[in-house]
């Protein structure tokens, strides 16, 4: 049977690994538990949101029993006088091996980029700019700007797919080798 950690209460998040963890192991159990990202609120880098990511599915793994953690992370990141949204998840393991993969980034509009740059965070911005509540745990910024056809969930997903099937691959790898040593 699988346990599976997740590092978060957001709602976005959580539907995603609920939805990919659970085609792939239908008896899987999901216990959801707020870590420290312990990098800024707002991530306004790659390598930083990657770093939040890595940093929850590793605390979720230091201080609970599962099979596997799953850290979740958005941030933005300017790439020639753009501002994209970027996110980043990690798969921690009880053996300690951390798988990484990045999801789709989408350009924000140049008064977002502003705001995030005086120091506001993308999830109230965007619940403002939207007129709405929780945009963070729906849609997200990433629905908002794609006319809703790709969700923060659908994105996360995506994540989730990379993450499970390095982690699955990695398993068929190391059983091989047990095969060859017997
Ligand atoms: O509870 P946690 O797991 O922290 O979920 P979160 O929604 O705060 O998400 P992150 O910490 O991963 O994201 C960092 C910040 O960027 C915001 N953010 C990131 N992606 C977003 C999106 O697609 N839509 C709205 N806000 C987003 C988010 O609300 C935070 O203020
Ligand atoms: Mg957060």
């Amino acid at each position: 049977m699988h346990k599976i950690l997740i590092g978060t209460n957001n709602r976005a998040k959580t539907k995603a690994v609920e939805v990919v963890a659970g085609k792939f192991y239908p008896d899987a159990i999901f216990v959801n538990q707020e870590v420290s990202s312990q990098v800024s609120n707002q991530p306004m880098s790659n390598e930083e949101t990657r770093q939040g990511a890595i940093n929850r599915a590793k605390r979720l793994m230091q201080d609970f029993d599962g099979t596997f953690g799953i850290g979740l992370e958005g941030g933005v990141q300017e790439i020639s006088d753009t501002m994209y949204v970027c996110n980043w998840g990690a798969l921690a393991t009880k053996t300690g091996e951390v798988f990484t993969a990045t999801g789709a980034g989408v350009a924000l509009p140049k008064e977002i980029a502003d705001s995030l740059k005086e120091g506001a965070e993308l999830g109230p911005i965007m619940d403002v700019y939207t007129n709405k509540k929780g945009i963070r745990h729906h849609e997200g910024a990433i629905g908002v700007f794609t006319n809703g056809f790709v969700k923060r969930s659908d994105m996360f997903e995506h994540i989730m797919l990379l993450l499970i099937g390095q982690y699955e691959l990695s398993l068929k790898t190391q059983n091989a080798k047990l095969d060859l040593q017997e």
